[in-house]
């Protein structure tokens, strides 16, 4: 009877949240002063967004062991995560979030069987239906042999019509051409991969001086084709002010 492979979920969390401007930020959060707190500390009805995105993963017991990726010094993660088992903090962090994750590979150096799967702190609305979705189809891939899959994605397809800009017409920003949608998903985490093949993948990119935004574009580089797991509106990153008033009417009309 085969032991089942060893699934590793890697929360990169060591971004600042520049893009959602400083809200009023959560007085009780003692460890805050009100002006820097990154947006994955920010409370949502009452809970860390980071504690949120964590306990969406550890809802799935094949999980063996979350890390969260902070950057050195981060004196917000352990009260945020407090009391959660099978989590661990590293101080990890990049530059970029691709840097980050594998800053984190790097530091674990797991065994080329185990899988490496990859959760935004900035993504808390991410359903077990969804996570359990993308592990099934990976791990089913060629009888779930990490020497003989792709690893997949969770994405939502694109369902509006998609406008390209002109970039030498900035202000205001004019439409250079329409974008054919038929085959258009848009990508959201988490993304799973063999941990071996995407250390390798992501330190081929920082070679190449590739920019990669996710990890599958990483494995795409190595001619590798993830496949692609329907996900969900409420699985959407929080990235502007006005996202985190939406998630929060979410949370509570769901709580
Ligand atoms: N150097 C970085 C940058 C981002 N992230 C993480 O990657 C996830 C998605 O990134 P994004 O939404 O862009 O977060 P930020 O980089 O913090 O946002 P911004 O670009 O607005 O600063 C977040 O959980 C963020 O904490 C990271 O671990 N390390
Ligand atoms: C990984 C990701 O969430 C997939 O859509 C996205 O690329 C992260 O981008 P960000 O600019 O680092 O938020």
């Amino acid at each position: 009877m085969h032991a089942p492979p060893q699934l590793i979920a890697i929360v990169p969390a060591a971004g600042v949240g520049a893009r959602a401007a400083p809200r009023q930020a959560d007085t009780n959060h003692a460890a805050t002063s009100r002006s820097v707190t990154p947006k994955q500390y920010r409370l949502l009805a009452g809970q860390p967004m980071l504690r949120r995105a964590v306990h969406a993963l550890l809802q799935d017991a094949r999980i063996t062991r979350v890390v969260v990726a902070v950057t050195e010094g981060d004196p917000w993660a352990p009260e945020a995560l407090q009391g959660m088992d099978r989590v661990d903090i590293l101080p990890c962090g990049g530059a970029t979030r691709a840097d980050t994750v594998r800053n984190t590979l790097a530091a674990l150096d797991l065994p080329d069987d185990a899988w490496a799967l990859v959760h935004d702190a900035a993504r808390p609305g991410l359903s077990a239906a969804i996570l359990a979705d993308l592990i099934d189809t990976c791990l089913n891939q060629a009888g779930g042999n990490p020497g003989e899959t792709t690893g997949g994605l969770v994405a939502m397809r694109v369902a509006d019509t998609i406008k390209s800009q002109d970039p030498d017409r900035a202000q205001p920003p004019r439409v250079a051409a329409t974008v054919p949608r038929d085959h258009l998903w848009q990508a959201q985490t988490p993304q799973m991969f063999p941990a071996g093949l995407l250390r390798a993948a992501l330190d081929t990119a920082v070679r190449q001086g590739t920019v990669v935004t996710d990890e599958a574009s990483a494995m795409e580089a190595l001619g590798y084709a993830p496949c692609l797991v329907p996900g969900s509106l409420k699985n959407f990153k929080l990235t502007w002010p006005e996202d985190f008033d939406l998630m929060e009417r979410w949370i509570d009309d769901h709580a």
